[in-house]
C-alpha cells in the first residue's frame, strides 16, 4: 500500500488522484492521505505567512514521519532548496504551462479598456502585465480556483490570470478567454508540472514511481528551476522561466527563457546549452539577468 498525502483543495486531489490513478494502473494499491497546511488554514497573503514553502511542509513532515510515502506538489509551488532525506521520484510529464486570461465577456488582454481591473497573488505576473502597457491596474488575490474566477463572475474584477494547467486539471479550460504567449508572460519555474516527493531511501517507492517519470520534464524544470535559486541569492525580484527540448541540428537542445521583474521594467534573456546540464544552463542565464541589474 502506497500512502499518497495530499492538501484537501479541489486543485491538489485533482492532480494526487491523477498520480494515483497512474500507479494504481500499474498494478499498486494507493491510499489518499488528505493533510492540512499553515497555507490552506490561514487567509492571509502568501509573503506574509512564509512564502509559498507553507503549502509544502506539513507534507514534507508527514513524509518524514512515515505518516505518508508520497507527496504530489505542484513544482512550482516547491521550494528550490532540497530537504535532507527527501527526492523527487517522479516528475510526470508536464501539461501546458503557459498562464491564461479568464476574463468578462470573452475578452482577450488586448481588448481590455484601459483602466481595467485585473486579479493576481503573483508579483511575476502583475510585473508583466505592467510591462505590457496596456493601463491594465493590477490587484492581489488570493484563494482557491473557483474563488478566483467567481470573482470575475461576480463583477468584482474584470479578469484573472491563471496557470492553464490548474484549469485543466479541474476540468474548466472552457473559461479560458484567452491563453497568454510567454513571449508576453513567462509563467513561473516548473508551472504545469507535478513532483512526486518520497524518502530518498523508499527503494521499494521510487520503484513504483520510475515509470511516471518523464526524462524531458525533468531537464526542463531543473533548468528554470535552477535559474530561480541561483536570482533568489542575488535578488527578492519576480521571477518568469520556461525551457524546452527542442530538436537543433545535432540533436536535442536545451533552450530556456528568462525574466526577471524590476522597478523600470522586465528583463528578458534566452540561452541554450545541451541537455544533459539543465544546471548550468540555469546559473548562467540567472547570472547574465543579474548582470544587467
Ligand atoms: N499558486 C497556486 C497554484 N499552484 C499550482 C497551480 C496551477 C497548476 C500548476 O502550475 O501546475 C496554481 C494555481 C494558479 O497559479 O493558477
Amino acid at each position: 500500500m502506497i500512502r499518497l498525502g495530499t492538501r484537501r483543495s479541489k486543485l491538489a486531489t485533482a492532480q494526487s488522484t491523477i498520480v494515483a490513478d497512474q500507479l494504481r494502473a500499474l498494478g499498486h494499491e494507493v491510499e489518499l492521505v488528505l493533510i492540512t497546511t499553515t497555507g490552506d488554514v490561514n487567509r492571509a497573503p502568501v509573503e506574509q505567512i512564509g512564502g509559498t514553502g507553507i503549502f509544502v511542509s506539513a507534507l514534507r513532515d508527514a513524509l518524514l514521519a512515515h505518516e505518508i510515502d508520497i507527496a504530489v506538489h505542484s513544482l512550482k509551488d516547491l521550494p528550490t532548496t532540497p530537504l535532507d532525506g527527501l527526492t523527487l521520484g517522479a516528475i510526470p510529464v508536464r501539461e501546458d504551462p503557459r498562464d491564461v486570461l479568464v476574463a468578462r465577456d470573452g475578452l482577450t488582454l488586448g481588448e481590455l479598456p484601459r483602466g481595467a481591473l485585473v486579479g493576481t497573488g503573483a508579483a511575476r505576473r502583475a510585473a508583466q502585465l505592467d510591462a505590457l502597457g496596456l493601463g491594465i491596474e493590477c490587484t492581489g488575490i488570493r484563494g482557491n480556483v473557483d474563488t478566483r474566477i467567481s470573482l470575475v463572475t461576480d463583477g468584482k474584477l474584470d479578469a484573472v490570470v491563471l496557470a492553464r494547467a490548474g484549469l485543466s486539471r479541474l476540468g474548466r479550460l472552457a473559461e479560458v478567454t484567452e491563453t497568454l504567449d510567454p513571449i508576453q508572460m513567462l509563467p513561473a519555474p516548473g508551472q504545469g508540472a507535478l513532483g512526486i516527493e518520497c524518502r530518498a531511501d523508499d527503494t521499494g517507492v521510487l520503484a513504483a514511481l520510475a515509470p511516471l517519470e518523464d526524462p524531458a520534464t525533468r531537464v526542463a524544470v531543473t533548468a528554470e528551476r535552477q535559474l530561480m535559486a541561483t536570482l533568489e541569492a542575488g535578488c527578492t525580484a519576480p521571477v518568469g522561466a520556461l525551457a524546452e527540448v527542442v530538436e537543433g541540428e545535432d540533436g536535442p537542445e536545451l533552450w530556456l527563457r528568462g525574466a526577471l521583474g524590476q522597478d523600470d521594467g522586465v528583463r528578458r534573456l534566452s540561452a541554450n546549452g545541451p541537455v544533459d546540464d539543465p544546471v548550468s544552463l540555469g546559473k548562467a542565464l540567472a547570472n547574465e539577468l543579474l548582470e544587467r541589474t
